[in-house]
């Protein structure tokens, strides 16, 4: 069975994200996944609703999160990652189906981020394994 992905992509440090989308395609192209549907969300606060949508469709099987949240002078980007972090974590257990975190912060800097690229590689294969698995 090909398994079928949903990604969720924040548009904000779109620099990176898009990077990390077109690495996590390559590595979801590599794994014999494929990516279904992509929703591009203003930032990583905003991805809880769109991740819902996609939890809720029978035609995808997990759904991976790209994203970068990069420190600032306030602790905004704690706040941020903190909620996405639980939200997504809930929607999985709720909708019975994985949801990565392909999401590298928060207490980053840009450097950081960039060496960081990553994750998202990480969160595609997480899925791919846990849909295998359960
Ligand atoms: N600071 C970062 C954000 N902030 C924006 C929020 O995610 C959200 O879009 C806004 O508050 C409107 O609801 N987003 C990131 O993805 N990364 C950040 O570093
Ligand atoms: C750097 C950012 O985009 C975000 O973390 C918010 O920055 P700030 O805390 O300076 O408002």
């Amino acid at each position: 069975m090909t398994i079928s992905l949903g990604f969720v992509v924040a548009e904000f440090n779109r620099d990176l994200t898009y990077q990390m989308e077109l690495l996590g395609r390559e590595h979801a192209e590599f794994l014999g996944a494929t990516v279904k549907e992509t929703i591009l969300v203003p930032g990583v606060f905003d991805m809880p609703l769109a991740i819902k949508k996609l939890c809720q469709r029978d035609d995808i099987d997990a759904v991976v999160t790209i994203g970068s949240v990069i420190e600032g002078e306030t602790d905004h980007d704690q706040v941020v990652m903190q909620h996405a972090a639980r939200k997504i974590m809930d929607l999985s257990l709720e909708f019975n189906k994985p949801v990565t975190l392909g999401i590298p912060g928060p207490g980053m800097t840009r450097m950081a981020a960039h060496e960081r690229v990553d994750y998202a590689k990480r969160a595609v294969e997480a899925a791919v394994k846990l849909v295998r698995r359960l």
